[in-house]
């Protein structure tokens, strides 16, 4: 029997000044999933996983993470949620360990402080006034302040903004870290390649409802992109051979250079093409289409449908 969900969210609506930033937002995170949503700045990520953390009041709809309302039940969602916002501040003066202890001192039965800190790579600079750490360690400690209870799931908001590319690639291997730990999380990102690596499922937002929901791969299959083919030989071959393949949309040869679109299965025509005409190309790379791609061919579509303006997607 499938578990229930770790989060269910329906018909979520946050007004203000009357303006709806989250319409009628609906979402389904699975437990022991990474769920990520995704959407360009002012879309109503953060505001959506705000109501979700209790941390602001639904004007409509229900919020409910294992079965409790986040304001009704405040104490049994604080027990269970683990939460990271976009730009935490802590104060300076106190050290990485202070900070963790600090919040471990509101469960009643925390994580090891020094344990979680080693566990985070921040084992040397526990002792560390925050103001002294670095952005990516600054970034852990919130993460550390997110797990200290024991959360069966963690929101994690702009997790990796501002780090540079090694520190953004320790976070998530942090991230999958917690999955194998079976704890669920929640992120938010506009980093595309980020939620195309780690996460099981992607809600793109846009002006506040949900435009699309599904795997990366789904998500990316379903934008109907194609994908290309590049290879050199020097051997004759007639593009009109390559053309002539169902499979393939559209050839461009420069000299010796071939670029071939087509679908998902072109790959194998176009190299059984060549298999047959004893020709071994040489420098053969595909280019898959990625979530990236997928998001400005959804955006451009609803676009194209209703005609108003998506500056952030562009
Ligand atoms: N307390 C508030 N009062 C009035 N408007 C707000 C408030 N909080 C957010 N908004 C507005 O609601 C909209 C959605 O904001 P939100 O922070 O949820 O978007 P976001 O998708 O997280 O964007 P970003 O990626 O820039 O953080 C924005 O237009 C924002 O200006």
């Amino acid at each position: 029997m499938k578990a229930d969900p770790a989060i269910t969210v329906t018909g979520l609506v946050k007004r203000y000044d009357s303006r709806a930033v989250v319409d009628e937002v609906s979402l389904t995170v699975e437990q022991g999933e990474i769920f990520a949503i995704v959407g360009p700045n002012g879309a109503g990520k953060s505001t959506t996983i705000e109501t979700i953390a209790g941390l602001r009041t639904p004007d409509a709809g229900t919020v409910r993470v294992f079965g409790h309302d986040p304001i009704g039940d405040r104490t049994a969602v604080r027990g269970l949620l683990g939460v990271q916002l976009q730009e935490s501040s802590f104060q300076d003066k106190l050290t990485a360990r202070e900070i963790v202890d600090t919040y471990a001192g509101l469960y009643q039965d925390p994580l090891d402080s020094g344990e979680l800190l080693d566990r985070l790579g921040l084992g040397p600079s526990a002792g560390t006034r925050y103001a002294k750490l670095s952005g990516g360690q600054q970034q852990r400690v919130s993460i550390a302040v997110a797990l200290v209870g024991r959360p069966r799931v963690v929101i994690l908001d702009e997790l990796t903004t501002g780090l540079d590319p090694q520190s953004r690639r320790e976070t998530w291997g942090l991230v999958e870290d917690l999955r194998d730990d079976d704890v669920t999380v929640l992120l938010v990102t506009h980093f595309m390649e980020e939620a195309e690596r780690l996460a099981d499922h992607v809600a793109l937002i846009d002006r506040g409802r949900v435009v699309a929901s599904d795997t990366p791969a789904g998500l990316i299959g379903d934008a109907g992109l194609a994908q290309q083919l590049r290879f050199t030989t020097a051997a004759a071959l007639d593009e009109d051979w390559i053309l002539r393949l169902p499979e393939v949309s559209a050839v461009a040869r420069d000299r010796h250079e071939f670029v071939v679109t087509g679908d998902e299965r072109m790959l194998f025509s176009v190299v059984s093409l060549l298999g047959a005409h004893d020709i071994v190309p040489d420098r053969l790379q595909v280019d898959q289409p990625t979530l990236d791609d997928a998001f400005v061919a959804i955006t451009g579509r609803l676009l194209d449908t209703d005609h108003t303006t998506l500056e952030a997607a562009r």
